[in-house]
């Protein structure tokens, strides 16, 4: 079946579909892991965005129960190169194609994603469209003008949970605002032996502070941060009151709250090897990224926070502290191990954040 992305700038690019068929929209961004598709099919962050993969080979060890970040995909469609049909792995249940149609998401394969990558980081991030309908070029590229851009849109409030729930632990009490949760966080909280509430973005500080959690966690999520809403607000009635860990999103949340601003990247990072250095300590970690927008650093100036972490391929902020506040965040996913494990310490300092 003959599939098509239009772009906002004119292109247009031919392959095949899979997966899904009909049309999406979306903000199109890259990803430069080699494996993980599975964990980025179902991040939440992703919401209101067509993937592509740069690694040309995706799908080959096909899709199994236990490696979902959340019980669904968010992705308006995925891109790859080649998409292999006979996944070969021990835990595997299903395969990517399948996997797409399920989940109602349509794929596009066979086309040059080195082009369409570098067009990406060129122009920057496009609007584009992917369809498997009949339309012209013309009108294709017309739509992709004409998809919603991603700012603007209040995406937290889609794929938060709907409700709070608590996963039982003997340790402390943490209460996770749920942006977009991997589920890996909770995960990792849960390891470190917390006793986890997941709570909706709505929640409120009062809501939260009745609960006389240890400390709380703001997860990962998609979208503009600026248009996150009530979060940014809870962050703020809770700095001082709690130790505060942020993710990602969460980072963004936090920073927001102490009143800096947050600018959009020309094209993100997206990957499993971008190298942060921990500037108290000198090393570097090599990080899972996903993030299309970042704190900009001049508007630190004389808020009493000190940048911990810094990205070493564009110098951008990847983690802070605040100097008189119990509240540390970082823009990197240290719950993500693509292998190395370097960030896993992170967990542990807002244990001992909260015990202290
Ligand atoms: N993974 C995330 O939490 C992403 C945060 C935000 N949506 C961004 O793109 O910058």
């Amino acid at each position: 079946m003959l599939a098509r992305l239009g772009l906002e700038n004119g292109k247009i690019f031919y392959g095949k579909g899979f997966g899904a068929t009909g049309s999406c929209e979306g903000e199109v961004v890259f990803n430069t892991a080699m494996t993980g598709y599975q964990e980025i099919l179902t991040d939440p962050s992703y919401c209101g965005q067509i993937v592509t993969m740069t690694y040309p080979l995706i799908g080959n060890y096909g899709i199994n129960p236990d490696d979902f970040e959340s019980r669904r995909s968010h992705v308006r469609g995925f891109i790859v190169k080649e998409a292999c049909e006979s996944p070969n792995n021990w835990r595997a249940t299903d395969t990517l194609a399948n996997y797409l149609k399920e989940n109602n998401i349509i794929g596009l394969t066979g086309i040059d994603t080195r082009a369409l990558t570098r067009t990406i980081r060129q122009s920057g991030t496009l609007r584009g469209v992917i369809t498997t309908e009949d339309c012209s070029d013309e009108e294709l590229v017309e739509k992709a003008k004409q998809a919603k851009p991603l700012s603007g849109q209040n995406l937290v409030e889609k794929v938060t949970t709907p409700r709070s729930y608590t996963i039982d632990g003997k340790g402390r009490r943490v209460v996770v605002l749920d942006l977009g949760m991997k589920q890996s966080i909770a995960q990792n909280l849960s390891k470190a032996g917390c006793e986890v509430v997941v709570m909706p973005a709505s929640a409120t500080a009062d809501e939260i502070l009745v609960l006389n959690p240890a400390g709380v966690m703001l997860t990962n999520g998609p979208g503009d941060p600026k248009d996150a809403g009530q979060p940014i607000e809870t962050a703020r009635d809770l700095i001082g009151k709690l130790p505060l860990f942020g993710i990602c999103l969460g980072h963004q949340v936090l920073a927001l709250a102490l009143g800096a601003e947050t600018y959009k990247l020309k094209f993100g990072h997206r990957g499993a090897n971008h190298p942060v250095k921990d500037l108290e300590t000198g090393k570097v970690q090599i990080t899972s990224q996903n993030h299309g927008y970042a704190i900009d650093e001049k508007t630190l100036d004389g808020m009493d926070l000190a940048i911990t972490h810094r990205n070493l391929n564009d110098g951008t902020v990847e983690g802070m502290t605040h100097n008189r506040h119990p509240l540390f965040c970082v823009q990197y996913h240290p719950e993500a191990f693509p292998g190395p494990s370097d960030s896993a310490h992170i967990f542990e300092r807002f244990i001992s954040m909260m015990n202290s």
